[in-house]
Order: C-alpha cells, then sequence, then structure tokens
C-alpha cells in the first residue's frame, strides 16, 4: 500500500533540505491541480505544507528559493498562455473566521482612511476554475484561463461546453465576463461515465476534473460544465455596464443578456449593510453546503461600492476590496482499505468503502457510502487506491473518486459480489441497487431472531427454527407481523398448540414494552441496545424519533455527525414498519423516567455503585437492567465507589468478610442499602 502523501506533507519544515523536498512536492501538486492530472495531494495538506514552507521562509529570508512558489498567483504553477488579459485576473485573499474578517474590515478602513459607506456583497466561492470570456457583439469569441493573473491560455475551444455561457447573448453586446467553471454533481457523475466509455482515467473530484477538461483539444468526446460570473469587465471604448456600476449592478447586467453569475446559484448574491450581516450569510451558506448542486470552498465578501473599491485597491496577488471567507475542507484523500458489502432489510446488497481513518471537518471518518456497483464502476476504484472523500455537514460521507497517478501497482479493481453475501443465493442486477433475489426473506431470518432476543421484545420460545418456518410460510415479512399472528399461524409453525399459546402470550406482553426494546427490536444499525435507551429517552416517543433530522439526532449522547444521518435514513425507511407495528397497538412511548422529567426522581443527582446478586424485587435484574433502574430514577450508574458515591446497593455478605466495595463504602461514609430497602426507595420505577 502507498505511503500517503498527505503523510508527507504534515510535517512541519525545519531544514534546507526539507524545504526543498516540500518546495518540490508543492510544485508537482499544483502543476497537476492546475494543469491535466488528479492533485496527488488534498487541499488541507497542500495548504499546511505550503504554510510551512511560508514559515520558514520567514525564518530564513536569505534562504528563499527564487522559484518559490509563495508569492505568486496560483503559486506559479498554473500554465501560463500568450493571451494577455484585458485587466488582471488575480486570486483572493482569505480568512478563516469572523475574527479574520473583522480584520479584514480594520484593513480596508484603513485604507479609506475612514469606514466605508457602502454596502457590502456576499456570494458563494465555486470551487473550480477562473475563466475569462469575451463577447463581441453578442457572440462568445474567446475564453482565456486565469494563467499567472496577467496572462492565460486560450482555451475557445471549450465554447458551446458550458452551460451558463451562452454563444449567443440576448443582445448585441460587447464585454468580457469574468468567473467561475466548475462540474456540478451531476455533470461530474455523467463525465466520469464518459470518460470510462472512453477508457480515459475517471476524475478523483470535480474540481481536478475541470481543470484538464477546460484546455483538452483533442479529446473524442464533450464534457458539460457549467459557468458562474462573479465579474465583468469593459472589453470596448463602447461602454455595456453602467458607468461606475456596483458589483451587484455589474452582475444584474451580465445576467440581463444571459450569461449565469452567481446570483444565479443556489447560494445567490446577497447585498448586506455590514459585516456582521455579512458573517451571518456566511454561516446561511455553510449551512446549506453539503445540499448545493456544485463545490464550494468559501464565501467571497466584496465591498459593492465601485469607487470604495477603487480606493481600496489592488494588490499583487489580489484585490483589498474582496475577501473570501474559507470553509474548512470537506474533501481529503485517504485510502481504500476493502469494501465491504451489506444485505439490507429489504434485500438491497449495499456496498460500503472501509477507509484508513481521516479527519474530515472535525469528526475522523472510518467509512463512506459506495451506493451501489454501478457507483462503484463510474469511479473505476481498485483497493489499495488514494481516494476522495467527501463530507459535509450532517451528509454520509460519500467517496468522490480515485487519485489514479497514485494507484499502487498490482491494484485490484473492487470485486462485485457473485453471490449474494447473505445467503449466497443469486443476485437480482435489473436495477443499479443490486438486490438479493430472495429480496426482504434475505435478511429477515436473522432480524426476527435478533427482534424476539431477551433485550428486545423477550419472545422467549422464538428459536431459529419457529422463526424460519414462520418466514418461510410468508406469515413473517417484517417485525410487525408479529404481533398480528393468528393462533393457527403459530400453531403451523411450531406444530404444537400448547407452545402456540405460550408464544402468544409473550407476544402479548411485548406491546406494552418500553419504547427502547421496541426500538432497538426494529434493527437499526448503529443502535444497539444503549444507544436504543438513550434515543428513545431522549425523544420520549417514536413520533418525535421519526420527526428528528440529523441534527436533532445529534443531540443524543453518543451520536455524532457520522451517525445521525445514517439513523435518520433508516427510521425514514423503516415508516411502513413501524406504522403496523402502531396499527398492532404496540407501545410507542419510553415511561417518563426521572431524568427526563426534570430531575424530580429519588435518586436525582446521586451516584448509584451495585455489587453481588441482586435479591427479593431486584432478584431478576442483571447488571444491564439495574443500570435502566438507576438512570430512570434519575440517577446516575456509577462502577466503583469513591467520594462520588451516594449509594452502594449490596447484599449483606452471608457471614463472611464484607466485599471490597462494602468495606470502601463503610470507609467514606457511604450509604449502604441491600436490593430489598433500594427497590422500596425506586419502587416507582420497577417494570
Ligand atoms: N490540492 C492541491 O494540490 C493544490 C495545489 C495548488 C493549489 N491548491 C488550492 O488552491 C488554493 C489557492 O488557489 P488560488 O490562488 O486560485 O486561490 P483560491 O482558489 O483559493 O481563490 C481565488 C479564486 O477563487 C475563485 N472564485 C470562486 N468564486 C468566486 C467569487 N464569487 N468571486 C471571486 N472569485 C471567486 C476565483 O477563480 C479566484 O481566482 C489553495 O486553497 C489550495 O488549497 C491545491
Ligand atoms: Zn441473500
Amino acid at each position: 500500500m502507498t505511503t500517503l502523501p498527505a503523510a508527507q506533507a504534515q510535517s512541519a519544515v525545519s531544514s534546507r533540505t526539507e524545504y526543498e523536498a516540500a518546495l518540490q512536492l508543492l510544485r508537482d501538486a499544483s502543476r497537476s491541480y492546475y494543469g491535466d492530472g488528479d492533485s496527488i495531494l488534498d487541499d488541507a495538506a497542500y495548504d499546511q505544507l505550503r504554510h510551512s514552507v511560508r514559515v520558514w521562509e520567514e525564518e530564513n529570508p536569505a534562504e528563499v528559493s527564487p522559484d518559490s512558489p509563495t508569492g505568486l498567483v496560483a503559486d506559479g504553477a498554473a500554465p501560463v498562455g500568450d493571451v494577455a488579459h484585458t485587466a488582471r485576473l488575480l486570486s483572493l485573499d482569505n480568512v478563516f473566521d469572523s475574527v479574520g474578517l473583522i480584520a479584514w474590515g480594520a484593513s480596508v478602513q484603513r485604507r479609506l482612511g475612514r469606514e466605508p459607506q457602502g454596502r457590502f456583497t456576499v456570494e458563494p466561492k465555486i470551487d473550480g476554475a477562473a475563466v475569462a470570456a469575451r463577447y463581441r457583439d453578442g457572440r462568445l469569441v474567446q475564453i482565456i484561463t486565469r494563467g499567472d493573473g496577467s496572462h492565460g491560455e486560450d482555451i475557445s475551444h471549450v465554447i458551446g461546453q458550458i452551460d451558463g455561457l451562452p454563444e449567443q447573448l440576448a443582445e448585441p453586446v460587447t464585454v468580457e465576463v469574468r468567473g467561475e467553471v466548475a462540474f456540478t454533481t451531476a455533470q461530474f457523475e455523467t463525465a466520469n461515465e464518459v470518460r470510462l466509455a472512453h477508457n480515459a482515467q475517471v476524475f478523483a473530484n470535480p474540481r481536478n476534473g475541470v481543470a484538464g477538461t477546460l484546455r483538452a483539444k483533442d479529446r473524442p468526446y464533450r464534457l458539460q460544465m457549467t459557468f458562474w460570473a462573479y465579474g465583468a469587465v469593459e472589453l470596448d471604448a463602447v461602454a455595456f455596464l453602467p458607468s461606475g456600476a456596483a458589483h451587484a449592478e455589474t452582475l444584474s447586467a451580465v445576467a440581463a443578456v444571459g450569461i449565469q453569475t452567481t446570483a444565479d446559484s443556489a447560494a445567490g448574491l446577497h447585498v448586506v449593510a455590514d459585516l456582521a450581516a455579512a458573517q451571518e450569510r456566511v454561516d446561511a451558506i455553510a449551512a446549506m453546503r453539503a445540499e448545493l448542486p456544485v463545490g464550494i470552498d468559501g464565501v467571497v465578501i466584496k465591498m459593492n461600492d465601485a469607487a470604495e473599491q477603487a480606493a481600496a485597491g489592488v494588490g499583487s496577488r489580489f484585490p483589498h476590496w474582496a475577501i473570501a471567507v474559507k470553509l474548512p475542507a470537506v474533501e481529503r484523500q485517504t485510502v481504500l482499505e476493502q469494501v465491504v458489502w451489506e444485505v439490507g432489510r429489504t434485500g438491497v446488497l449495499a456496498p460500503t468503502a472501509v477507509l484508513a481513518p481521516v479527519e474530515i471537518d472535525g469528526s475522523t471518518v472510518t467509512r463512506a457510502t459506495l451506493h451501489n456497483p454501478a457507483d462503484i464502476r463510474r469511479r473505476d476504484l481498485h483497493i489499495g487506491d488514494t481516494v476522495t472523500v467527501y463530507k459535509a455537514g450532517d451528509i454520509i460521507p460519500r467517496v468522490q473518486g480515485a487519485v489514479v497517478q497514485l494507484r499502487p501497482e498490482g491494484a485490484q479493481p473492487v470485486a462485485l459480489p457473485e453471490a449474494c453475501p447473505n445467503c449466497g443465493g443469486a443476485i437480482n442486477k435489473a436495477q443499479e441497487r443490486w438486490r438479493c433475489a430472495q429480496g426482504t426473506a434475505c435478511a429477515l431470518p436473522a432480524l426476527i431472531e435478533y427482534a424476539a432476543g431477551r433485550e428486545m421484545l423477550d419472545i422467549d420460545g422464538l428459536g431459529k427454527t419457529y422463526v424460519a418456518a414462520l418466514v418461510a410460510s410468508g406469515d413473517v415479512t417484517d417485525v410487525a407481523d408479529l404481533f398480528t399472528l393468528t393462533a393457527e399461524q403459530l400453531t403451523a409453525a411450531s406444530g404444537s398448540a400448547r407452545r402456540a399459546t405460550k408464544l402468544a402470550e409473550q407476544i402479548e406482553a411485548a406491546k406494552v414494552l418500553p419504547l427502547s426494546r421496541v426500538f432497538c427490536a426494529l434493527g437499526i444499525l448503529g443502535t444497539g441496545r444503549s444507544m436504543s435507551r438513550r434515543i428513545a429517552r431522549h425523544f420520549g416517543t417514536m413520533d418525535a424519533i421519526r420527526q428528528a433530522g440529523a441534527a436533532a439526532m445529534q443531540d443524543v449522547e453518543g451520536i455524532g455527525p457520522e451517525k445521525a444521518p445514517v439513523i435518520v435514513e433508516q427510521v425514514a425507511a423503516l415508516a411502513p414498519v413501524i406504522d403496523k407495528l402502531i396499527a398492532a397497538g404496540v407501545n410507542m412511548a419510553e415511561p417518563q423516567d426521572a431524568s427526563a422529567a426534570g430531575g424530580a426522581g429519588p435518586l436525582t443527582g446521586k451516584v448509584v455503585v451495585v455489587t453481588g446478586k441482586m435479591t427479593g424485587p431486584l432478584a431478576a435484574y442483571g447488571r444491564a437492567e439495574m443500570t435502566a433502574l438507576i438512570e430512570k430514577a434519575g440517577g446516575r450508574a456509577g462502577s466503583s465507589v469513591n467520594a462520588k458515591t451516594s449509594i452502594l446497593v449490596a447484599a449483606p455478605s452471608s457471614g463472611g468478610k464484607p466485599s471490597t466495595k462494602a468495606a470502601k463504602a463503610a470507609e467514606l461514609g457511604v450509604e449502604v442499602r441491600t436490593p430489598e430497602a433500594f427497590a422500596e426507595l425506586v419502587a416507582d420505577y420497577l417494570a
């Protein structure tokens, strides 16, 4: 397996040799980033390495390499063409948070010598490649890359391949628009399909695909991209733009003749009064990021007023009147270690990528969805590939694609199953999502056995053979069917009327169990017993659970951003089963417990430690049941006796020495109660 280049990039630069190696890596990375290939570093790794280089250069000014990329537009790595730009096409300065934005505001004020009077605009920073497009008399005549900012390459061959940049405008105007070209998510999927059909390498991610696609001249296929204008300049003496136009007006003028602008993007363009309002808009755009149809890597704030822009001026790499608030990297590179196939409750074969752990936006990602076999094929994934993984907001992480350049020698394509991984039977491949030919019946017996388990519905008599018979007869197609079985059906499956009666009783008893048990019985991935208890206790009713989105789900202790959407999705998919359970009269509420009722329980604020075997009314209580009981009564279960312990529940030692815990309790003066005395204290909470 290859060493991750990202790992290489982690280290700080501390010597001349390391400095030179870092420069080389940066150069290689940005050459492919701006050139034709997929980047060998993800942006976070690149930025970190670049930062280390900068720090070293500041400390060792005499040793700065004359061709260091750190002071140049596009790090001096973008292919420079021979078309002179009408006006320089610059990069953007950036900040990472509201503090940085305020600092930018202060710098603007210094440059103006007063507070800005005009307003600010807020628009998405689309993660693509910058181009300038020239229209003469309403016709699109030339497209140019950013290059080094003063000269770019002529890429007019892509005219007609870019949505939002029509070949013919509504009016015969002459103007140059500047903006970003990117693949939308949908265009990216299509692009990879087309590439595969032509035996070309798939793209690692939408951003990586664009630079190469724009520059490619001789491809036997065309890939559709999309353009959003974020600025315009006059090309001619005959002015098209309103004189002294503010930024928002410029974009409106451009939009009026049929060119798409950032104002038309899902994130829109807002004009706001001040930077506090701008920050609010930044937050709003950040929140919608995962749902946007195109990747963004930040939000751009600009001074709207043309005269104030001119007064603020431009630097060598970026204008002083605009700032990008960078959003956290949502895409990282890591290694695809294997692909596992699980058979869902409906018989769908779901492939999941197992990844070398990677930190994305504050959480560690180890698994990502691959959707279906077509998805794997479209991305041409091999085991051992360095892949780009995308994870934003509440969504389930997904694999974007492989960095084919980094593929280890001998790597094998991800194998697709030939038989159902669960039952070994045939697979139905009629649709993009493969299914076990048995459908629901495939995963069903295991699910039902699980649901009948002691800590779930506790239907003791429902063993393996019994379940198999009920599933085979078609009487049980999901957990809910258990509750509507007739005496005849039960008898037929068990072969004995007596056993059927006993089973019917147990099933009846299961109807009044707390919600946590029923929820657990649904077999939702990632929700075992204690998690089900926490979810049930947190929401109180099944209704509330069903209404919870991923954000609300994360309020439950132990559910992070990776798990929440998975649970929400499964609950939604189980709607028909849950509806049947409700119709069958199964309890859908968690008994009000003290902790939820605002701390009115007898154990509120108390830490209870339990030791030894329980007796009396608690004789049937195991460790798990005792913990549940304590929590229901408002307390917390502890595992060892210490100064924070409030009560020790222990059966009196029969003649011999007191247990270690009892001895410790005596030493600390902790109250000791027998199981009987404790049961009295929590009598209201006993099942
Ligand atoms: N992964 C790699 O190997 C690699 C290599 C080189 C550079 N990079 C990445 O490239 C970035 C630096 O590139 P850069 O100098 O082009 O800066 P940048 O891409 O961070 O920002 C400037 C660009 O943003 C674009 N933009 C998008 N929406 C805009 C809007 N609404 N208004 C104005 N501009 C808008 C413009 O094209 C502009 O040129 C770094 O963050 C780095 O992570 C990555
Ligand atoms: Zn199967």
